[in-house]
């Protein structure tokens, strides 16, 4: 039986893109609008694994998508990054001047900030994800209209390129998390983890957990804070940590949980960063 895959996204979306290249062509791939479904769809097990845009080396993390995972209880198996460029595109024929309106994920446009700028007659709107916008254009003829989309998305659905790798460097990548329901055994030992520490609201915590996490030679590729809805103005921290000794990392988190408080581990695998 072929693997379920849940994403945000329609084919030709970035979603769509990562769940093939790391499950294989012949995956089911369960589509939804936005993160909550696809978060749900793992949690109830209708999904055997998600996949989930979670940070851009352009625009920065998607916040919310932290949330999710910690309210659904789900578990990262693994990561994964994309090379993103992005294409302007409309329907065949039209040329740049004719269009006033451009539509993509918001994290899409984020990325592509600059050269929007330099376009100030184009009006940005926010959409679900930057292959539908494709797609709409394509089903719907739309004239006047452009998205913002990867270069699969233009063959897929038949729109021309109207300016070309768009985003504001030229090296962009979004980092994505493998999801799924079970707690993870990895198969080698980790080189990498995610984790969320809620710290007691005290002068200095801050520093001493970080320096408590440096002496255990815990090398920290993302610290993110959250706020704790229930208790306004407390913040919890997501961090992702590499780090080369295993047992180090097993030692720090004994005494996360002995000197600050709230610990909980989402997942640990393999750094895949290039
Ligand atoms: O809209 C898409 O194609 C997506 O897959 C979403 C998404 C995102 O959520 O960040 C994925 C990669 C890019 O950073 C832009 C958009």
């Amino acid at each position: 039986m072929s693997l379920r895959i849940a994403i945000q996204g329609v084919p030709g979306s970035f979603h769509h893109q990562v769940a093939l290249k790391n499950f294989g062509l012949d995956s089911e791939i369960l589509a939804f609008n936005t993160f909550e479904p696809v978060a749900k769809s793992v949690a109830i097990g209708e999904a055997d694994f998600g996949v989930m845009a979670i940070e851009n080396s352009i625009a920065g993390a998607i916040l919310p998508n932290y949330d999710l995972i910690d309210r659904f209880g789900l578990f990262i198996r693994d990561e994964y990054y994309l090379p993103i460029a992005h294409q302007l595109m409309a329907l065949p024929g039209q040329q740049i001047q004719e269009i006033f309106e451009v539509r993509s994920h918001p994290m899409a446009l984020l990325q592509c900030k600059v050269f929007l700028a330099k376009h100030p007659h184009i009006q940005q709107f926010d959409d679900v994800d930057t292959a539908s916008v494709a797609k709409r254009i394509s089903e719907e003829k739309l004239t006047g209209l452009a998205a913002i989309a990867s270069e699969i998305a233009a063959d897929i659905y038949g729109l021309e390129i109207l300016a070309r790798d768009i985003q504001t460097v030229k090296d962009n990548f979004t980092r994505f998390i493998i999801l799924q329901k079970e707690k993870v055994q990895p198969s080698t030992l980790p080189n990498k983890a995610s984790f969320k520490i809620t710290i007691r609201n005290e002068a200095g915590g801050l520093a001493k957990l970080l320096t408590l996490l440096a002496e255990k030679g815990l090398n920290l590729s993302k610290i993110q804070s959250i706020p704790v809805m229930e208790k306004p103005w407390e913040y919890a921290f997501f961090i992702d940590a590499e780090f080369g000794d295993y047992n180090q990392f097993r030692e720090a988190m004994d005494l996360v949980i002995k000197d600050f408080g709230d610990l909980k581990i989402f997942g640990e695998y393999s750094s895949r960063k290039g």
